[in-house]
Formats: C-alpha cells, structure tokens, sequence
C-alpha cells in the first residue's frame, strides 16, 4: 500500500549556503573556509573517509554546533537569527536512529510529528509505516525491530513530516536493496517538488541533480 500523504511544500525557490566554515574539533582543524551552495531542486552529497568531518559538517549546517568562523545562510538569512523559520524548514535524521526504543513505530512517529507540531492522523502514520515494508511491525516497540527496519521509520518520517530541506546522516545505513529505491525514489520526488536534499554516504548514489562536496 502507498501512502497517500501529498506534500505541500511552496514552490518559491529556496537555498541553503555555507559561507567560509572552519570546523575544528578537539585539538584538529577538520575543515578550513569551506564555501558551498545547495537550491531547490538539487541534492549534495558529501563524501570523505571516516572521521574527515561529515557528520559534523552537518552538524554546522543545522545549526546543532557553531563553526569556528564562517555562517550558515538558508534563504539568504544566518540561521542563527532566523533559528525558528530555520528550523520548520529543516528535517536533519541523525546517523544514530533518533528513535524512543520503548515506544512502536506508530508512537514514535505520532511523538515526532508532535514535537514538530504537525497534524498527524494515525491512518496517515499508519500508510507511511507500511509504505516503508512495516505492515505488521506498527505496533511493535521500537527495540523489537532490526536495524532496517529502524531506519524505514525514519523514512516514513520523511513523508510525515514536510520540510523544504532533508539533511540525512548516512540515510542508506542498513537499508536493503529494495528499501534503497525505495528512499531514492523519495529523494527524487522531493527534489522534484524544489525540495533540497544534503547527505553522506558511502555508497555510489543514483540521483538527478547531484552535486558531490569531497571533504
Ligand atoms: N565533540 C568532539 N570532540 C572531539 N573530537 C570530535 C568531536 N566530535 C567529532 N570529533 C572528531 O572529529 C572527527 C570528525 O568526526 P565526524 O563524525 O564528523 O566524521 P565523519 O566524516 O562523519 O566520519 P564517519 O565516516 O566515520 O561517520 C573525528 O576524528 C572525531 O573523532
């Protein structure tokens, strides 16, 4: 079954640029007046061996840590005054499941939806979950699930959820061949609405519009 949750994203164009970041971590200078800008329609994805900085380039770009110099512009405003619209607008997914273990898929999704303070019916939570291959799992905690199928909760998010810019942390981790379609397919469909989409991974990956940040 399909969910049939319509996005409702505005169609006016968006971006989200990096403006001259120094990242320093501990005693390391990770990356140095690193400039980038991401528009409606196009996805970056940042590659890079482990440790060189992805995870906390992100972190930056949610505004989740502070750069050592440089700023964060989403629609030309710093996101540090403009943290509020920033933040309706964003949808950041952590490489660790930002899941209560404790709480079933349908919980989870309907607390998340909450804290966002979006209208969530449990027959649109309940189609997002089995959208994502969670027939039957709805009602189970979280901790009784797999790794996958953890994270194709956090995919359902995606759709739950309407943010004019994903920002997703090893979005494919764990995830089957099937359910990697599945989230390119996704991706896809929100580009196409002028969504903006920055991801790590370390896999090749199959998109439109793809731009490559190596760090
Ligand atoms: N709070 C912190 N204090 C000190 N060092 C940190 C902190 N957070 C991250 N680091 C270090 O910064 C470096 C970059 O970490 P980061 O998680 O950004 O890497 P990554 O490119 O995402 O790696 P991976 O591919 O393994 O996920 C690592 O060496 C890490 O140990």
């Amino acid at each position: 079954m399909t969910a049939n949750i319509s996005p409702t994203i505005s169609k006016t164009s968006a971006a989200l640029e990096a403006l001259a970041l120094t990242c320093v971590r501990g005693e390391k200078q990770l990356f140095a007046d690193l400039s980038f800008q991401v528009s409606s329609g196009e996805c970056l994805h940042v590659r890079g061996e482990n440790g060189v900085g992805k995870t906390s380039l992100l972190r930056l770009l949610t505004g989740l840590s502070k750069p050592e110099s440089g700023d964060v512009l989403w629609n030309q405003q710093s996101i540090s005054s403009e943290s509020q619209t920033y933040h309706r607008d964003l949808l950041f997914l952590g490489h660790r499941d930002a899941l209560k273990e404790d709480l079933t898929a349908l919980e989870n999704l309907k607390m998340c939806a909450a804290i966002d303070d979006v209208v969530l019916s449990d027959e649109n939570a309940m189609a997002a979950l089995r959208r994502f291959g969670l027939r039957g799992r709805e009602h189970l905690p979280v901790h009784c699930l797999s790794a996958g199928q953890k994270r194709r909760v956090l995919m359902a998010r995606l759709v739950t959820r309407q943010a004019r810019l994903w920002i997703l942390d090893e979005p494919f981790n764990a995830l089957d061949i099937h359910a990697v379609a599945e989230l390119e397919t996704l991706i896809t469909a929100h580009l196409m609405l002028d969504g903006i989409v920055i991801l790590t991974s370390h896999q090749p990956i199959n998109l439109l519009n793809l731009k490559v940040l190596d760090l």
